[in-house]
């Protein structure tokens, strides 16, 4: 499948393919990219279907969909496959939805944003080939980390990488406008994939008005029903790197008035461990306007140190787990 990614490389552009893999996976990753070029699909129009996967364990399951692993048969490349029954999502009344979700995550090709390798439909049901991100949503890896929280490390390199992406979501008038730990997966390495573009829009350089989203992750001018713009998800962002930091997203409440007049009123509770750089970063994101830009969040002294321990904090893990 990586002929999605580059269509017309050949066998001459193998050098180049394999320039930034490590000695020992050069050659089955080799093998592997001849196999793909040897498929009837490389570089040309393709009709997929479920003949062209084996499908394997489950790997989760969402409100309309259910995901299996799955192996294309000809290059073994794993996949997950999402599948959705075309009836519940007429049932939920969510078709519109879908393909919207379709149409946007497949020309979306960022390193943070979870793949749409390919998509395809019969009779009954639809399937997405994602790509795998291993260790599921990063959610699950929130509640179970010590005190439902990321260390700072942790959350700045996540913040980091979210704002990347979201970034170049916003250069490609792109809002995702449902940010939340739900929506985020994870992978092998430690790497963000944002998904879940259900509610993602095409912005057309007007500003919009439909109400979506999250409850707990709503800016104030969403709330309102005010235009609003891309600067929406720089909030979600900031509402994001505080449940990072803290277990929980600011604004929660036992009722929806309650959450609505803290966001209106933006009551930001700050408990002591927080640091003053992780601070500074929030409240630039959760303003009313002037907003921070995500660019200023890439280049953020406080994110910058994160990710430097971060690294530090996987290597020793790497070494710690060679030494046993
Ligand atoms: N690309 C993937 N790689 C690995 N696991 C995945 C992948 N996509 C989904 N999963 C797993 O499958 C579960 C269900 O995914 P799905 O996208 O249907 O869920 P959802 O977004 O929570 O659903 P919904 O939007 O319908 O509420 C996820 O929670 C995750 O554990």
């Amino acid at each position: 499948m990586a002929h999605l990614a580059k269509k017309h490389a050949n066998r001459h552009d193998l050098p180049e393919l394999l320039k930034d893999v490590p000695e020992e996976h050069q050659e089955p990753v080799k093998q592997m990219c001849l196999k793909m070029m040897s498929h009837d699909a490389y570089g040309k129009p393709y009709e997929w279907s479920t003949r062209d996967f084996e499908c394997g364990a489950p790997l989760g399951r969402g409100k309309f969909g259910r995901v299996y692993l799955a192996r294309e048969r000809h290059s073994h490349y794993m996949v997950a496959m999402k599948v959705l029954f075309k009836n519940e999502l007429r049932q939920g009344n969510v078709q519109r939805q879908v393909l919207r979700e379709i149409e946007i995550q497949s020309r979306l090709k960022h390193p943070n944003i979870l793949r749409l390798l390919t998509w395809f439909h019969d009779e009954s049901r639809i399937y997405l080939a994602l790509e795998i991100a291993s260790e599921g949503e990063l959610y699950k890896h929130l509640r179970n980390a010590p005190n439902h929280r990321f260390d700072e490390p942790r959350a700045a390199k996540y913040t980091y990488q979210v704002a990347n992406a979201l970034n170049y979501c916003h250069l490609n008038n792109v809002i995702h406008r449902d940010l939340k730990p739900e929506n985020i997966l994870l992978t092998s390495t430690d790497d963000l994939k944002l998904a879940d573009f259900g509610w993602s829009a095409h912005t057309p350089n007007n500003k919009r008005k439909t109400m979506c989203g999250t409850l707990d992750y709503l800016p104030p001018e969403m709330v309102e029903g005010t235009a609003y713009d891309d600067s929406v998800d720089q909030w979600c962002l900031g509402i994001l790197c505080y449940e990072f930091l803290v277990g929980n997203p600011p604004f929660e409440s036992d009722s929806t008035e309650k959450t609505y007049a803290k966001i209106k009123r933006l009551e930001v509770h700050y408990p002591s461990h927080l640091s003053p750089g992780s601070k500074d970063l929030i409240g630039g994101l959760l303003r009313q306007s002037g907003r921070i830009t995500l660019v200023d969040v890439m280049t953020n002294g406080w994110i910058k140190d994160g990710m430097t321990k971060r690294a530090a904090q996987l290597e020793r893990g790497k070494e710690n787990q060679a030494k046993n």
